[in-house]
């Protein structure tokens, strides 16, 4: 009985979990995210082996979150969780000039993936406290995201240290993914 009451609320509710994979090179900040979304709060972390995943609710959507560990040699990982993705978060360290090629070949790598042809992207311009930290507009050149053709895409600049920007860019994807 008790199932087919939550069946039949479901009908009339727009309550729906959302796959979200959050990728991004070692160091760009998947997990102090994640955390600071799930907890609000700054968590020590250290580097991800292997994966993380929470439940988040913002509005009307349920988020269920996968952060997945940057580190070269576990990349190869990526791509066992890109199937049924709706949306890749992309964390970028903004200050890591000298790894930012390396950040937009990995991205259009994963773009690339038939499994992620329909995926929505939302860009983290991350640290954007750190001196020298490029601004999103230079982000967006330097990673190449205007000239993707047949993608939705956003970037947001964020300070996951303070959160600053992470419930903009979730905001994004609420409003993106609501239909
Ligand atoms: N200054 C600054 N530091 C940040 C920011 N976001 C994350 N960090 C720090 O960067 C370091 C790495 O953050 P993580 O969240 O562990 O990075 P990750 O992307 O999960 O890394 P992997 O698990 O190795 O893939 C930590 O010391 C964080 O505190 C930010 O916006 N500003
Ligand atoms: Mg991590």
């Amino acid at each position: 009985m008790g199932l087919i009451l939550t069946r039949f609320w479901r009908l009339f509710t727009t309550e729906k979990s959302l796959r979200i994979l959050m990728l991004g090179l070692d160091g760009a900040g998947k997990t102090t995210i994640l955390y600071k979304l799930k907890l609000g709060e700054l968590v020590t972390t250290i580097p991800t082996i292997g994966f993380n995943v929470e439940q988040v609710t913002f509005k009307s959507i349920s988020f269920t979150i996968w952060d997945v560990g940057g580190q070269m040699r576990i990349r190869a990982l990526w791509k066992y969780y890109f199937q049924n993705t709706q949306a890749l978060i992309y964390v970028v360290d903004s200050s890591d000039v000298d790894r930012i090629e390396e950040a937009k070949e990995e991205l259009h790598a994963i773009l690339n993936d038939p499994e992620m042809s329909d995926t929505k992207l939302l860009v983290f311009a991350n640290k954007q406290d750190l001196p020298n930290s490029l601004t999103s507009a230079q982000l967006t050149e330097r990673l190449g995201l205007q000239a993707m053709r047949g993608r939705t895409w956003f970037i947001q600049s964020s300070n996951a240290k303070t959160a600053e920007g992470i419930f903009e860019g979730l905001a994004w994807l609420e409003q993106n993914l609501r239909d």
